[in-house]
């Protein structure tokens, strides 16, 4: 049974009444319902989990667990998320084309959908502010084929000062008291605190100060927590919009219910209903707050309401050679490549031998953190090119040819660094696939012997595949 603060319990009862609360204080001891996403970039699509129980106003989103070690996974055609959690993605609705910053991206469940909704055109930034996580993001935005993401380590503050109305949508999924996690992570529970709360609601305060500054007039802004707590929802979204020019969207829904914010647990701005709040009772996912915001135009708004110039730097970076044109071109040559590969002769970009498209290639003259800019093509080395374990995922959008399906023994082998012994008169790089979902290179050797390139820091350990 969950120890719930006194404090938590006494606080709930006054908000929602002793029935509702109970309901609450229930739901929280059930165990959380798994959902997953299936990618729609990946041609494929074709996945092994049951897709009977759909999650109703998301694209390709269904109940039902997966694994990390399933082919489904690590070729980036499915990503694991809780079911609330997919909905202010989907609330934002990308469309192709849009500059579009998520501003606290990592893992980057909110990140992989909206770079599926821009499909390859436009520009996401996902920015972490720690960097151990902004690595992870980086992961899962590579295994999801995405192209056009520029990922960062950055501070709001440091972004902001950078990139001034630039965006057309801003995601601020915000750190919170995570009181939704209460069921999934004990641990939040320790953490909790009327404090905490004060805290977290400064800190949100803080973020969005800079989220703002980088919003175009007339841009969205999508803040959601994971949280019920009204100082960090209800209570915020009043403070964005009686501090900046903001109007509350409504938010339609098809198919379910789900309750709205209360406008008496903030200011009392009744459009503070067009906002979302899913309950662990409604058996919609965890605890998730949702609200949609527009920055209208506003007359000292308008006067700054183009991008910042930029100086312009020496960027360091070149155009590709013809000599390093070629060195790629027989590398790439067995390939399909998908739109926004097509060009990759005139759009390549070289520094320190490495290759890449970038996604935003004035990047180089701001002075950010950055993490990926667009697709890392490979590297250079002496007379070669070696194709990157992200140009692997990107290829794995559309059908391939040069592609070596394995044995789900010897897929196991692979993701544990092993070589392995296959029978094909395919020679060089190859797409590697199992269940025919692609999730690395690999280059055959004329012995039959296939050389593994799946990353190091992505290797599974022995023990994990003992366990299977
Ligand atoms: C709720 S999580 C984001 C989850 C992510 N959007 C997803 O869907 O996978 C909040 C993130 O905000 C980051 N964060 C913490 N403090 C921050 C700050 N002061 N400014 C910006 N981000 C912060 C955390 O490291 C964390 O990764």
């Amino acid at each position: 049974m969950l120890k719930l603060p006194v404090d938590f319990l006494n606080k709930y009862q006054a908000l929602l009444g002793a029935e509702k609360a109970k309901e609450l204080f229930t739901s929280l001891e059930y165990s959380p319902k798994k959902a997953y996403r299936i990618n729609s970039l990946k041609w494929q699509n074709q996945v092994s989990y049951k897709q009977d129980e759909p999650i109703l106003n998301v694209n390709a989103a269904f109940y039902g667990k997966i694994t990390g070690l399933d082919p489904e996974w690590v070729s980036g055609t499915v990503y694991s998320q809780d079911p609330a959690a997919m909905f202010p993605a989907m609330i934002a609705a990308a469309k192709p084309g849009e500059r579009v910053l998520d501003l606290c991206a990592a893992p980057g469940g909110k990140s992989t959908a909206l770079g599926e909704q821009l499909q390859s055109q436009g520009l996401l930034l996902a920015n972490e502010i720690s960097r151990s996580r902004a690595k992870i993001l980086r992961e899962n935005i590579e295994r999801w084929g995405i192209s056009n993401a520029l990922i960062t380590n950055e501070t709001p503050q440091k972004l902001a000062s950078q990139l001034p109305h630039f965006f057309d949508k801003i995601v601020v999924d915000a750190p919170c008291s995570g009181e939704g996690m209460f069921r999934k992570n004990n641990e939040a529970i320790s953490y909790w605190s009327p404090d905490y709360i004060s805290f977290c609601q400064k800190r949100q305060k803080d973020i969005l100060t800079e989220a703002v500054k980088m919003l175009r007039l007339g841009g969205e802004l999508i803040y959601s927590t994971c949280t019920f707590a009204p100082e960090e929802n209800e209570q915020i979204v009043s403070w964005l919009v009686t501090n900046f020019n903001f109007e509350i969207l409504p938010i339609k829904l098809a198919k379910i219910a789900v309750d709205h914010g209360h406008p008496e647990w903030a200011d009392g701005n009744l459009l503070l209903k067009n906002t979302l709040r899913f309950w662990p009772f409604d058996e919609l996912g965890e605890g998730q707050f949702v609200a949609k915001l527009k920055l209208v135009k506003s007359e000292s708004q308008l006067v700054k309401s183009s991008p910042k110039k930029r100086r312009k730097h020496g960027t360091n970076q070149n155009l590709l050679n013809k000599e390093q044109i070629l060195l790629i071109k027989k590398v790439l040559e067995p390939f399909n490549l998908p739109n926004e590969l097509k060009n990759w002769s005139k759009l390549g970009l070289v520094q320190n031998n490495h290759v890449c498209i970038p996604a935003f290639p004035e990047v180089a003259s701001l002075h950010l953190k950055i993490i990926n800019n667009g697709i890392d093509l490979g590297i250079l080395k002496k007379k070669r090119f070696e194709p990157s374990h992200q140009l692997a995922m990107v290829l794995g959008q559309i059908e391939q040819n040069q592609v070596i399906n394995l044995s789900k023994q010897d897929y196991l082998c692979y993701l544990h660094g092993e070589t392995v012994r296959i029978d094909t008169e395919i020679r060089g790089f190859v797409l590697i696939s199992c269940h025919n979902l692609i999730f690395s290179f690999g280059k055959v050797s004329g012995d039959g012997i296939l050389k593994n390139f799946y990353p190091k820091g992505l290797r599974t350990v022995k023990k994990g595949l003992q366990n299977d």
